[in-house]
């Protein structure tokens, strides 16, 4: 049974490439998380101005993803990436509470893009090693997750620092793609 279902999944992904957009306000960890997923290394990190774009294979799957830079000017620009995204990752900085309401505009504004319609959204709270971070249910009342229409969403507390909570969030990804 086992084999007859992995031999299914291989046919079913293998060869497909699951576009995937990291984004999220400057400094919430969104580079972190990329070079941590893709080498389970902590890279140092300059802001990114543009994107960077990595293949990251898990769990027979290809995603390519795309981590966008998050500065106020290059928000504008996040639209031009969305295209055939089968997920989105929003990574907020748990311990930076002023800016959840700015987070909160990006992030509804951009559920409203046709072209995101039928993507998932997983929210990372990222940066739960900081002593006083905010926890996944605060953020999640924070960004009114709860009155997103139509959109499967999913939040998970994590550290890009340590690796906790990463490959959590991203096998909620795989079930949604493989539903
Ligand atoms: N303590 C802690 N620091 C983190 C964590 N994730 C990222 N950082 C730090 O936060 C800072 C910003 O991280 P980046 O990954 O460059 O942030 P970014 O979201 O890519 O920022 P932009 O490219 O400007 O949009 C860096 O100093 C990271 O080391 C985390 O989980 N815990
Ligand atoms: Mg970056």
């Amino acid at each position: 049974m086992g084999i007859v279902f992995s031999g299914l999944w291989n046919r079913l992904f293998s060869k497909t490439e699951v576009k995937i957009i990291i984004v999220g306000l400057d400094n919430a960890g969104k580079t972190t998380i990329l070079y941590k997923l893709l080498m389970n290394q902590v890279v140092t990190t300059t802001p990114t101005i543009g994107s960077n774009v990595e293949e990251v294979e898990y769990k027979n799957i290809k995603f390519l993803m795309w981590d966008i830079g998050g500065q106020e000017s290059l928000r504008a620009s996040w639209k031009t990436y969305y295209i055939n995204t089968k997920a989105v990752i929003m990574v907020i900085d748990s311990t930076d509470a002023n800016r959840l309401p700015v987070a909160k505009h990006e992030l509804h504004q951009m559920m409203e893009s046709e072209q995101l319609q039928n993507a998932s959204l997983l929210v990372f709270a990222n940066k739960q090693d900081v002593k006083g971070a905010l926890s996944a249910s605060q953020i999640s009342e924070a960004l009114g997750l709860t009155h997103l229409k139509d959109r499967q969403w999913h939040i998970q507390a994590c550290s890009a620092l340590s690796g906790d909570g990463l490959f959590e969030g991203l096998d909620w990804v795989v079930l949604q793609i493989a539903n």
